[in-house]
């Protein structure tokens, strides 16, 4: 099935262009990445293809067909949806889990329930495992669970967005080999969205670079890309990333770290923010960030907080800098000491001058 992205705008009700223009075709049987830093507008760009967000302006078409004209519930049901911490329900087993969308679309219990023990084997569990509750699962077995889910629905259409974010660099590489083995016996049309580019290289056949305010910058096959990036803003967030396979040992030493507002949890907060604000406890540790121009009604509690990026713990290789800051909402990278306590913020171009500026970098 293909998707096709016609001119697609997406601005919030607060103004916010998340999307602007986007028109890219999703071909068949594909893995598409959107790739780019935090809030460049990946998650809502996937999030039009089920109608989880309607586009302001502009079309999304499934094969065709405008997916406005179809009825957002049957949809849904129809498109595989995998999101990072698998989003399970944590009082059903894994089995019933996994089972879902069979029983939605009205399969007798038994049927759906065997279905559920052979997709738990496709993705590489042990039926045994479907007894189990999330909880007591790693958070690999947790993102296949996630993964079993969305193939339930049977559709040509798989959405992941950050799939595997939030599991350890070896985990994520096994579910990365996972998928692409899955992939060449399935021939699904995936649509992936991650802002590790590494992941994006390694799992696109198409990857479409994003950048902040929602433009697409670069929409190409991983070797176009890489070789030929279209601009200095692809070049630096896809060529020198990727040629930088020595950031992993190489010191964040000169990266400059910058003092950062913070506001603490359950406080008060007067007059709408300037700029973002990163919350913290009590022990300085950040819970996450206050988006521009929030108003907070009696004290702050973490409902009001969007989600942080990764942390980069002060004194480890700087790859962790450039992952904090391309993770960031704010495009901030928050810097910790060993006690997970805010020292500053880190930007990516910064890191990147550090990385280019030295021996192994160019
Ligand atoms: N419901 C909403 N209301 C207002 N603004 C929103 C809403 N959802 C997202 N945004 C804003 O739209 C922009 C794009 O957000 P989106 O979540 O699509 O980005 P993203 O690239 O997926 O980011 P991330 O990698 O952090 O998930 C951001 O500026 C975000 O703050």
């Amino acid at each position: 099935m293909t998707i096709e992205f016609r001119d697609v705008t997406k601005r919030y009700p607060d103004g916010t262009v998340a999307v602007d223009g986007l028109s890219l075709t999703v071909e068949d049987g594909t893995i598409t990445v959107f790739v780019g830093p935090s809030g460049c507008g990946k998650t809502t760009s996937l999030r039009m293809i089920n109608r989880m967000v309607e586009p302001t302006a502009g079309s999304v078409l499934l094969d065709g067909e405008d997916v406005a004209a179809r009825d957002p519930a049957v949809l849904r049901r129809g498109i595989g949806y995998v999101i990072q911490h698998a989003g399970l329900f944590p009082h059903r087993t894994v089995l019933d889990n996994v089972a879902t969308v069979p029983l939605l679309s009205g399969w007798d219990k038994r049927k759906a329930r065997a279905r559920a023990g052979e997709l738990l084997e496709t993705v590489g569990l042990p039926e045994g495992l479907g007894k189990r509750y999330p909880a007591q699962l790693s958070g690999g077995q947790q993102q296949r669970v996630g993964v079993a889910r969305a193939l339930a629905a049977d559709s040509p259409v798989l959405l992941m967005d950050e799939p595997f974010s939030a599991v350890d660099p070896i985990v994520r590489e096994g579910l990365q080999d996972e998928l692409l083995r899955l992939q060449s016996q399935l021939g699904k049309t995936i649509v992936f969205v991650t802002h590790d580019i590494d992941e994006a290289v390694r799992l696109g056949d198409k990857v479409a670079v994003m950048r902040v305010g929602g433009k697409l910058a670069q929409y190409g096959t991983p070797s176009e890309v890489l070789r030929q990036p279209v601009d200095d803003f692809v070049a630096s967030f896809v060529g020198r990333d990727r040629g930088y396979r020595g950031l992993s040992f190489l010191s964040a030493a000169g990266v400059e770290v910058s003092p950062v507002h913070t506001v603490e949890v359950g406080s008060t907060v007067d007059s709408p923010s300037q700029g973002w604000l990163l919350a913290v406890n009590n022990d300085k540790q950040p819970r996450g960030w206050l988006p521009p121009g929030s108003t907070v009604d009696g004290s702050l509690t973490e409902t009001d907080l969007v989600a942080g990026g990764s942390l980069y713990i002060q004194g480890t290789p700087i790859r962790g800098a450039l992952d904090a800051a391309l993770s960031s909402p704010a495009s901030l990278g928050v810097v910790v000491d060993e006690q997970l306590r805010v020292l500053g913020t880190v930007v990516a171009h910064q890191v990147l001058d550090v990385i280019e500026a030295s021996p192994q970098g160019s």
